[in-house]
């Protein structure tokens, strides 16, 4: 018989967990595996949600196993390396994004992205290499393959920037990817949300003209003055969406529910790239016409490898990048969750896992 959650490793471990596709998150004593001689173990200090995070306890994707310990935009202090880790030492500030597991021979792993290997392993609700489940970052320690750790500049707030691990790649890849991250372009960012107003701000760096498009006009004022933004369009609006019509290089569609693609279609130049990040659980309408007329493209993208995760960290350090956030207590977790799933939350809920988790009775 499989041993209990608490039993399994040596370390205890106290974290969150979704126990059904309700969602509710309630306190859950598991365990962690002892450090690795290339593990990296970290004490959690922070750890934002992420709209996944939402879609896994709910069940959305219809591939979460229970009780799940959501978090993959994680951030701590390292506390123990293992023998062989080169990459960080004790004391370190170190983030944990999306993925803590792959091949690590396939071509993709060999080119640096792990993200998409076949044998990729989610930070939270797969199957480690060790046959047990994995847990995120609602959690009071992480301990993970050094390959899977991104290391923080000393000088970066670590509260805000723990959504770049998962928010910030999300939308720094596809930038750079489809040639996208350069001055002059002219970039569409549909969804004001954690990933969408980062893409505002990364896209601004590269030195690129921003348009924001929103099915909310109470977003304006914030993405004009605020973010940085250039425009924004109302996507209701028809006259404006006619007016804009030809004029982006690419667009991030960072929409988290299923919604029309041919107003956006529509905004792209010839050869522009509409790039789909919004992980929507059901089918979306693509209308073919448009797309040949203009030869314009449709791509999806998730996340982004470990190399470029720290790649992006360090250009997002130098530019001052970080994602505006509500910090929380790890009891407010579920009405943080409410929130999101109504849009209620300018940018990023952030847990402070460090300060407020120890304090909640299993
Ligand atoms: N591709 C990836 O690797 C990747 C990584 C992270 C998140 N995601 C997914 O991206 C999506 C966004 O994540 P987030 O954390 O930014 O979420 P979020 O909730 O912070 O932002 C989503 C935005 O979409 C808007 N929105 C929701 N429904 C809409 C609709 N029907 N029409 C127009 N706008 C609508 C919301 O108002 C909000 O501004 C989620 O589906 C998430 O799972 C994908
Ligand atoms: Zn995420």
């Amino acid at each position: 018989m499989a041993k209990s959650p608490e039993l399994e490793h040596p370390k205890k471990a106290l974290g969150w967990a979704a126990r059904d596709p309700s969602g509710v998150l309630s306190p859950f004593k598991f365990s962690r595996r002892e450090t690795g001689e290339k593990d990296v173990t970290f004490r959690v200090l922070y750890c934002g949600i992420c709209h996944s995070d939402l879609h896994m306890v709910k069940n959305e994707w219809g591939m979460s196993t229970y009780p799940l310990v959501p978090g993959h935009e994680i951030v701590g202090e390292v506390t123990e390396v293992g023998s062989k880790v080169e990459k960080v030492k004790v004391g370190d500030k170190v983030g944990v994004g999306c993925v803590v597991g792959a091949c690590h021979s396939c071509e993709n792993c060999n080119n640096d992205l792990e993200v998409y290997c076949p044998q990729m392993i989610l930070t939270y609700g797969n199957i480690y290499h060790d046959g047990t489940l994995t847990y995120g970052g609602y959690s009071d320690a992480m301990v993970a393959n050094e390959r899977y750790i991104v290391r923080f500049p000393e000088n970066v707030p670590l509260d805000a920037s723990a959504p770049l691990l998962c928010a910030g790649i999300t939308v720094y890849s596809p930038l750079k990817y489809h040639g996208l991250a350069e001055p002059g372009k002219h970039i569409g960012v549909v969804g004001l949300g954690g990933l969408g107003h980062v893409a505002v701000k990364f896209a601004k760096a590269f030195g690129a003209k921003v348009t924001v498009i929103s099915t909310s006009a109470s977003k304006k004022d914030e993405a004009l003055q605020h973010l940085g933004a250039d425009s924004f369009l109302i996507s209701r609006d028809q006259e404006q969406m006619q007016a804009a019509k030809n004029t982006l290089d690419g667009i991030l569609d960072t929409v988290s529910a299923v919604h029309p693609l041919l107003p956006l279609i529509d905004l792209l130049q010839s050869n522009g790239k509409l790039v789909l990040l919004g992980a929507v659980e059901k089918p979306i309408e693509l209308p073919v016409f448009p797309l040949l007329m203009g030869r314009k493209m449709v791509a999806g993208s998730a996340t982004g490898g470990v190399k470029e995760t720290q790649e992006m960290i360090d250009f997002a350090a130098k530019h001052n990048i970080t994602a505006d956030i509500e910090v929380i207590s790890m009891e407010y977790v579920n009405k943080a969750m409410e929130r999101l799933a109504k849009g209620d939350v300018r940018y990023r809920f952030v847990i402070d896992v460090g300060n407020t988790l120890a304090v909640t009775k299993p």
